[in-house]
């Protein structure tokens, strides 16, 4: 078992060690704030409603989550210690020697967001800068500064947590994204400041526009696109001259008095301070969820990174002698105002058993990409017990017939030992160019004869029933 330390469980404390736990790692935490505990432990509340459901596979057992009034103590035996206390370099300076004494040949991570490394290790230490940004248990992205050979070694652990590491190549104040970040906050905080728009209109200006496009992008392929057929050339030729005019202020910073902060606080708190923090974040970790399963279908940005990720993650084998074809977790939004498993998403599951056992048998992305694949056709389910958000459900396939274009499939999906659902489905192999059914491939077929002759004495209890058959053949 991998081992995390985590010194200072504030706000990216808190989700480094939610990233942490939920892939599996033990945590320790090390935090003089008599609340670190509970923050964490609400942070990682919100987590485990939101991360997993990024996957269509389980991640793997949550880790042991420990809190240590000693540093040395969190750190002894840990493979990675990401320091996130607050951002002052002599804080740093403090803590940094401390956790080197303690970590033997641990990766320390930073996750200052504007110091250099050379900075940090001024007052001895060896940490690189892994520089996430929030929420951490969501955000792939993590910015590696400092010794070559420790950002390879730490780029290898992320991507096994499912992050994207960018390794920064060159060292400078605020890394890369925080550049562009301030660039934009700086500017805002003039606009507010001058009276041209409040903080509200500020963030729509933002969602309703440039911030969607982002997400999928970024900046310099965006505006490629927005210079149409001539792309980039033409973009930067037309709006060229307008960084000289200037339209922005990005020079000056506006004097940050009691003024500007009681101006931009009272803004905010008219803007959202009917709401909590905690509901703010499980706001928009939904929206965040929603977006990178939006981008998981073109493999886009953050889709990409979880799709990558979900690819590694290890398959479950078989139980009862059948495979088992899908094994993830139930995620807050399969649920309905009956507060369980919406009936959709059985099917859609059951979806994900198909896929996954077309896969077994040969006919996975490699064969529907020649143009062969299988259509479903006819689909019967029932609903056997309720499913709760966060439960994990398990799927076993077996093959009730498999010859010629027919794979006739039962799928029973389990909430631990209980038989939830089963679903018993159709399908037809079919030519994607006459979009007419067709005999599979003779590499597919033997497989699937394979598969369905070990099935053939299993029971099936329940398969073959349809709608309006007699309760009494209804598993009690
Ligand atoms: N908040 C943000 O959006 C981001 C912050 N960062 C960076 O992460 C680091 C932490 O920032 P936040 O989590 O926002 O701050 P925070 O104020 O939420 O958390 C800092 C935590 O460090 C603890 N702490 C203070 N002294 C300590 C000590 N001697 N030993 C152990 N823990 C101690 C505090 O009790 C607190 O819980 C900073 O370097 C910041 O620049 C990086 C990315 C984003
Ligand atoms: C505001 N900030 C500089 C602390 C922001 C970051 O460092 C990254 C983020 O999550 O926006």
């Amino acid at each position: 078992m991998s081992r995390a330390a985590i010194i200072g469980g504030g706000v990216i404390g808190g989700g480094w060690a939610a990233r942490f736990l939920l892939n599996g790692w033990d945590v320790a935490v090390h935090d003089p704030d008599p609340q670190a505990e509970r923050k964490i432990t609400e942070v990682l509340e919100n987590a485990r409603r939101a991360l997993p459901a990024l996957y269509d596979r389980a991640l793997p057992p949550e880790g042991r989550l420990t809190f240590h009034a000693d540093l040395a103590e969190a750190v002894a035996g840990a493979d990675w210690v990401q320091e996130s206390v607050p951002e002052t370099l002599a804080l740093k300076h403090r803590i940094l020697p401390a956790i080197a004494a303690a970590a033997g040949d641990a990766i320390i991570g930073s996750s200052t967001s504007g110091f250099k490394p050379s900075e940090l290790n001024a007052g001895g230490g060896r940490a690189i800068v892994a520089h996430p940004f929030n929420p951490v248990y969501l955000l792939p992205l993590v910015e590696l500064v400092g010794d070559a050979t420790t950002c390879t070694r730490a780029a290898q652990i992320l991507r096994g947590i499912g992050m994207f590491p960018l390794t920064v190549r060159k060292e400078i104040d605020a890394h890369i994204a925080d550049r562009l970040l301030e660039a934009v906050w700086r500017e805002a905080l003039w606009l507010v400041k001058d009276g041209i728009a409040t903080t509200e209109e500020i963030d729509e200006s933002i969602r309703m526009g440039f911030g969607i496009r982002w997400a999928q992008m970024g900046l310099f392929e965006t505006y490629r696109i927005a210079g149409g057929e001539a792309g980039m050339k033409h973009f930067m030729a037309q709006f060229g001259p307008a960084l000289a005019w200037p339209w922005t202020k990005l020079t000056d910073v506006p004097e940050f008095n009691d003024e500007l902060v009681d101006l931009i606080a009272s803004q905010s708190d008219a803007q959202s301070g009917h709401r909590s923090i905690r509901e703010l974040e499980r706001l928009r970790d939904d929206n965040i969820v929603g977006m990178i399963r939006a981008l998981r279908r073109t493999g886009s940005g953050a889709g990409g990174v979880v799709r990558a990720h979900e690819a590694a993650l290890p398959k479950p084998s078989e139980q009862d002698g059948l495979p088992v074809t899908a094994a993830r977790q139930v995620p807050t939004s399969w649920t309905d105002y009956n507060g369980h498993m919406n009936e959709t998403h059985y099917l859609e599951a059951a979806s994900l058993a198909t896929d996954r056992f077309m896969e077994l048998i040969g006919a996975g992305p490699d064969y529907i990409a020649q143009g062969r694949s299988y259509f479903t056709v006819e689909s019967h389910v029932r609903y056997l017990d309720e499913v709760r958000a966060g439960e994990i459900l398990t799927i076993t396939t077996q093959v009730l017939a498999g010859q010629g274009k027919r794979l006739h499939l039962f799928h029973r999906l389990w909430r631990g030992e209980t038989l939830a659902a089963t679903v018993e489905t159709m399908l037809l192999h079919t030519d994607l160019t006459t979009r007419r059914s067709s005999l599979p491939d003779l590499a597919v077929a033997e497989a699937l004869g394979v598969w369905a002759s070990r099935h053939a004495g299993l029971p099936a209890e329940g398969a073959g029933r349809f709608v309006g058959a007699p309760l009494s053949s209804v598993p009690a």
